[in-house]
Parts: structure tokens; sequence; C-alpha cells
């Protein structure tokens, strides 16, 4: 029964090589305010003179302490055994530590001294206190097998270099050791202090409030007040802890300083309880043996209680460190005989992984969020659509714009009709407004895809990442080759639409569906009018003598006339363009022939010079006065004016109003004062640009998207295996491809580590079971 607590200090041995602390082994844990003790308990358990000393803070890191004893039978040396003459008998005893594997320690002092440096190296020389564990080990015939830790005692004040929450992190730590399940808590506590205030049973409730796993300890007994006694804690009568109390008298300062031998502060222990007139009837039950024999006992216990508990997390560790290791991936199929296979393995499961991640297939679909071909699909319907709805159809088509088109375009003579060529001038530019969101659609769908292609190849790819790279390289020039055509082939459907406007289109308004729609607005306005007309107003007459209602009246009535007007216009010139045999029933069908098939249009050779007319029209002002072939025009007219007008300017010096008016020949001023005709005509050409860019707007809404899958996605989802095959299988690659992650390598080798000493730890509770 004996051989559990060497079994738990194998299976501690084992995971600290591995520095894990994956499964929680039974262990006892020292807990206590600053100087109650502790080290004072664990060194009469040692029966050594090895823990550090002195005033304030001391023990500053956890020291995780394994006794194991040496004796053969297993069975302990009484603490008695020492020689006739007072001396502690030679004995072979010997501590090692973990972080020095290869040095063994026979001189206690040394080991002192090893525990001040070690603490000093981690947690500073002032003070401060680390989370980071000293294991000790200490082999002796005089020990009871045990595992113990000695932890930094509560603080109040900070001193030293401790943190101003020193008292915190202190707390921290020792719950951190506590909480465990599987350890027992050594809850040292000063007899001289209040038991109300003991830290150590503070915390110890915490995290065992049943007090199941808590074992008292009260020193100092010597030191309390004389007539006053512990017998009702030690009895179990003030306190109830199910492990009980049990008082110990350890060396005083002094005793420390004159070194007084162990042996003889055994004896006097002893001898103070046999003595001492409360405690002589429970002598049997006090100090420090009964105290590690009791110890030894309850660990024992403990960990038969806990070891199917440990067995079955092991069987689990080592199902799920396993898996880990299956998937870090086999590195003899690495080999020369498999190379091949490998790579055309990982390749095709790339190439399947982007193909499924396009059409939606792919096993890892994310629930959280949308992914793959759905992103695309998004790009689509909302990004696209959305892009395109937002585009205002007479964006930067001011008055101004209309005014001077439908004027260009009528050349030198006024215009009796609306004239079409404006028309067609004017809707070119609006179209090309729909080439900036169509190309965006190419490169999002184009991102999306280079995003794909990033996600795919999974676990099995991380081990190679040269390899992944490859592949994702591939696949990115795959993406980017096709990125040109399609973008061209988008840009080309926005071309193809302003090459040839298709008055003649079902859905398109037309001149007369327009008329009539700005009729019908008109008397709408007009009704509206009327109905929130007040009688009373009507006869107010302004100083002007004529009331507000008898002017808008006016206007509404030239409003209603001038669109009359329009609409006979129109229809008779409907009639006449049907007559010719031409295209009829609207005025945009006349415009877009009129240049072509119906011979020269109104506006003369204005057909050679659209592009100018139109850089014109759209530029800003800016641009406006940058144009060469404006500012040519601009100073060859000056010039004319002026050598016509030369004698009289040279004679009074003024300058000449028609100079002035040359100067302005974009007409702006004019346009500030429209007449209901030419407001009625601005208003139509802007319906008609509406209803046509409309139609545009719906048919490249269908197209881009269409493109995009059939030049761009659907492309590459068919030519990526082949094209990985054609880059990547090659014999003189395989080598740099299959080339191991150093990290990955690590990681393996730590997990394989791992699941050896999970597996070893598990033989050994078989064995012992
Ligand atoms: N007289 C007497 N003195 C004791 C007893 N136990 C401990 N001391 C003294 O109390 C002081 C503190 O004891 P330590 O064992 O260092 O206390 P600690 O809890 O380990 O202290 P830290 O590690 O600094 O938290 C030392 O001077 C001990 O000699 C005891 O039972 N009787």
């Amino acid at each position: 029964m004996n051989d559990l607590i060497p079994l738990v200090n194998k299976l501690q041995d084992v995971f600290n090589t591995i520095g894990s602390d994956s499964i929680d082994l039974p262990q006892i844990v020292v807990v206590g305010s600053q100087s109650s003790g502790k080290s004072s308990v664990l060194e009469t358990i040692v029966q050594k003179d090895f823990l550090p000393r002195g005033n304030g803070v001391v023990t500053r890191r956890p020291l995780v302490l394994q006794l194991v004893n040496t004796h053969q039978t297993g069975v302990p040396q009484p603490p008695s055994s020492v020689s006739s003459d007072g001396s502690l008998n030679e004995s072979p005893d010997r501590a090692e530590f973990l972080h020095l594997p290869n040095k063994q320690f026979f001189d206690f002092e040394e080991v002192r001294k090893e525990i001040e440096a070690e603490t000093a190296r981690v947690a500073g020389q002032n003070k401060a206190i680390s989370r980071t564990p000293i294991h000790l080990k200490i082999y002796s015939r005089n020990v009871l097998n045990l595992t113990l830790v000695d932890l930094p005692g509560v603080t109040k004040i900070p001193v030293g270099d401790q943190p101003t929450d020193i008292e915190k992190q202190t707390r921290n730590l020792i719950l951190d050791y506590i909480l465990k399940p599987n350890s027992v808590i050594l809850a040292v506590s000063p007899a001289n202090v209040d038991l109300a205030n003991s830290d150590s049973l503070k915390l110890a409730r915490q995290v065992d409030p049943e007090a199941k796993r808590t074992i008292g300890v009260l020193t100092k007994l010597d030191l309390m007040d004389a007539g006053t006694n512990s017998l009702d804690i030690l009895s179990g009568r003030a306190y109830p802890l199910k492990l009980g109390f049990i008082g110990v008298v350890n060396r005083s300062q002094a005793d420390i300083q004159s070194n007084k031998p162990m042996a003889d502060a055994f004896k006097a222990e002893t001898e103070f309880f046999q003595n001492h007139p409360a405690y002589r009837a429970i002598a049997h039950r006090c100090g420090t043996n009964f105290l590690a024999k009791t110890l030894n006992t309850i660990l024992m216990n403990h960990i038969r209680d806990k070891l199917p508990d440990i067995k079955a997390k092991l069987n689990s560790l080592i199902g799920q460190t396993q898996q880990e290791l299956t998937s870090y991936g086999d590195p003899s199929f690495t080999g020369k005989a498999h190379r091949g296979s490998l790579i055309l393995q990982l390749l095709t499961r790339f190439a399947s992984d982007f193909v499924a991640a396009i059409d939606g297939t792919s096993s890892e679909i994310s629930t959280k969020e949308l992914c793959g071909g759905a992103r695309i699909y998004y790009i689509f319907n909302n990004v696209f659509g959305a892009a395109l709805d937002s585009v205002n159809p007479c964006e930067n088509l001011s008055v101004q714009d209309i005014r001077t088109a439908i004027r260009n375009s009528t050349g030198p003579r006024p215009s009796l009709f609306v004239p079409e060529i404006a028309f067609d001038l004017l809707v070119k530019p609006q179209i090309k407004l729909l080439e900036p969101p169509s190309i965006r659609c190419v490169e999002l769908a184009y991102e999306e895809l280079v995003k794909i292609c990033h996600s795919c190849g999974g676990k099995d790819l991380a081990r190679f990442p040269r390899f992944h790279a490859k592949l994702i390289e591939v696949v990115s020039d795959l993406l980017r080759e096709r990125l040109g055509p399609t973008s061209d082939y988008v840009e080309s459907l926005i071309s193809i639409q302003r090459s040839y406007i298709n008055t003649n289109h079902p859905d398109f308004i037309g001149g007369g569906g327009a008329m009539s729609a700005l009729e019908r607005a008109a008397q709408k306005k007009k009704k509206e009018m009327e109905r929130t007309r007040k009688p009373s107003t009507h006869n107010v007459v302004l100083a002007g003598g004529e009331s507000p209602m008898a002017r808008e009246d006016a206007a509404e009535k030239s409003l209603t006339n001038a669109v009359a007007t329009l609409t006979v216009q129109q229809a008779e010139r409907e009639k006449g363009h049907a007559r010719q045999g031409s295209h009829s029933g609207s005025i945009s069908s006349v415009s877009s022939v009129s240049g072509s098939i119906n011979g020269p249009s109104p506006s003369g050779g204005a057909g050679a010079g659209k592009d100018t007319f139109l850089n014109y029209f759209f530029g800003g002002p800016q641009q406006r006065s940058d144009r060469p072939v404006l500012q040519e025009t601009r100073a060859m007219s000056q010039n004319v004016a002026k050598e016509m007008v030369m004698p009289k300017t040279v004679l009074d010096g003024e300058p000449l109003d028609f100079d002035k008016k040359l100067d302005h020949m974009t007409g702006a001023e004019e346009f500030s004062n429209l007449s209901d005709r030419e407001d009625m005509e601005t208003q139509l050409i802007r319906s008609l640009i509406t209803s046509y860019f409309n139609i545009t707007r719906k048919s490249i809404q269908d197209l881009v998207p269409k493109a995009v899958m059939h030049l761009l996605v659907n492309y590459s989802r068919e030519a990526v295996q082949n094209r990985l095959v054609a880059t990547l299988y090659k014999e003189e690659l395989f080598n740099d491809l299959l080339q191991e992650d150093d990290s990955l390598s690590a990681e393996r080798a730590k997990c394989k580590a791992m699941l050896d000493v999970f597996k070893n730890a598990f033989s050994v509770i078989n064995e012992a079971m």
C-alpha cells in the first residue's frame, strides 16, 4: 500500500519531464500566513535543515517536495533512530532538483543555498514572489513517502519589490493549488493567534467548505500565554475538520540560530506534549512524528480514492493526444516511395476544397458567416445590385448641360422639335456611369476567389507550408490571368451598350410617352394647386396690380400650353418620320437613326464632333477651359469678333458688347431664365434619359454576374486541378514541396513525448492497481 505515494511521485516525475499539469495528482499543499511556521513543519517532517530562513518573506516560489523513503521495506525509520551519543545516524540521505537533473546534493546546507539561488533567479533578489515552482526530491530512510507543496505565506503589507497587490497575488497562487480537488490542504495556524483570524483556515474553507480534505496544524503551542491552551481545538471541539487538528512544537528562532540539532528539537517536542498538563492525555496524537504518519496515511487513502479517476482521465488524455498526433501526419509517408502520391493527394484535396467552397458543398461550411460561393452571390446580388441602383440616371447633368446639348445639336438653326441628337449625346456618358461598379464587381469576385483559395487544403497541408504557399500561388496566378479578360469583357459590355442607343427597345418610354407623362404630371400639379387654393386669397391684389394666384394661374397655363404645343409638334414630327418610312412611334427612334439611316441630322455635322461635344458637356468647368478644341474655337471667334469691331474699340477704348457676348459663349447666363418651352424640353430629355438608362442598367445587372461566373469563377473552378498538376506535379519539386514546417515537427515531437508519458503513467497505475 505504501507503494502508492512512490507511484504518484513517479507520475509526477513523468509529467514533470514535459512540464504538463494535465493530471491533477494527489499532493499535500501547505498553506499559512507568513511566519506561521510552515517551513518549520516541513523541516521537522524531513528531519533536516534545508529550507531558507530569515526575517519576513522567505518562501517566494512554490516548493514541490517529494519525500522518498529509501528503506528497503518501505517502512519509515522512526525519528528516534539516533545513535547513543544523540547525533543522527550516518545516512545516505540525498536531494535532487528537477532543474539540476545531473546533480545530487548530500549536504543540505547546499540544498538551502540552491533553493535561495533558484528563488532569486526567477523571482529576483528582493521579496517578489513567482508562480514557477521549484521541484525538490529528498531520499532518506527517515522520511515517510509524501508529496508536499510549500507555498509563499499570505502577506498583508507589500515590502521590497513586492507589488501593491501582493496579498491578492499570493492568495491567487495559493488558491490555484488548493482548488484542485486532489490536493489535501495542510492549513498551518500559529496557536498564539486567535484561530478566527487564521488565513489558512479561511482560504481552505473557500475551496473545501465541507472541510473534507483540510487538515489543521497548530504551531507555536509553546508560545501560548501561560494558563491558556488549545485543547479544544486539538480535540476537534472548537473548529470542525474531518481530518482533525494536530499540534506541533518546532524550533524557535533562538533554537535555529544556536543550530539546535533536529533530534534534540524532536525530543524536546515529545517531552513538551508528554509533560504538558493539558496535552498529556492526547500526547500520542500530537507532535511532528504523528503528523508525518497521519499525512502519509491521508495521502495514501486519498491516492487510493482518486486513482480510478486518474486512470480514466489518463485514458481519455491518451485518446486525445493520439488524435492530435495523427493530425500532424505520419512522417514516414514523406519517404521517396510515397512522395508522388502524397503530392497528388494533397493537391487534389486542395483543388476539390476550392471547388467545394465555390459550390457550397464543403463539409466545413460555416454557420456563423457567409463563405465561399455564397459570398460571391452576395456580391452579385447585394453589393453590385445596390451599387447599380444607387447610380442616378441624370448624374452630373445640369440644365445648362442639357440646354447646351440641345442648342449645339440643332446647329445654326433654331430648334423646332426636341432634338434627338441631344438625347443621344447625353445618354451615352450616363451609361458609362455603370462601368465603375461593374468593374468593381469583377474585382470583388476575384478577391473572394483568392480568399477561398487561401482557406483550402485543411490541416494536412499545414504540415507543408511551402507546398501550401505554392498551391495558393498557382491558383492565384490562374485567377489573376482570368481577371484581365473578365474585366475587359465587362468593360466591352458597357461599350456595347453605348455604341448603339436602341430607342426602339420595347421598354423605352419614347418621345410620345415622355410627353404624355409630363402632361399628366403638369395636370396633376395643377389640380393639387386648385385644391389647396383658398377662395379668400383670390381677390387679394398686390401693389403690382396682380394677385399671386393670378400669377400662378398664368404660369400654369403657359406650362400646359407649352406641353400642348410640344406634344402637337412631336406628333406632327413622328407622323412625318412615319411617312418617310423610318422607325415610328417614338422620338428617340428617330434620333437613333437620324444620323445614319435618315441622312444628315438636324444638327448637320454634329456626329463627327460628338466626342468633343461630349467632353465639353460632361467635363467640369476647369476641364472645360482646358479643352484645346474649345480654346481654339474661342480664340478663333474672338479674333473674328475683334477684326469686325476693331475700329470702334480703338476709337473709344471701351469693351464692346459683342466681345462680352463671345466671351460668354457657353451662354450660362441665359439658362438661368428658361422659357417654358425650354423648361419642358429639358424635362423631356431628362425623362427620356432616365427611361433609357434604366433599361441599360437592368441588362448590365443581368449580364455582368453571368460574365463573371463564366469567365472567372467557372473557368478557374474547372481549370484548377489541371493547372495544379501541370505546374506542381514534377519530380524535381517534390523535395522542396514536402519540406515540413519546423514548428510542426517540434509540435509533433512534443505531442509524441506527451503520449508516451500518458501511456507510461497508465501502465504505472495498471501495475499498482
Ligand atoms: N517557539 C516556536 N517558534 C516557532 C514555531 N514554529 C515556527 N517558529 C518560528 O517562527 C518563525 C517563522 O517560522 P517559519 O517556519 O519560517 O514560518 P513560515 O510560515 O515558513 O514563514 P514564511 O515562509 O516566511 O511564510 C521562525 O523563526 C521559527 O523559528 C514553534 O512551534 N515554536
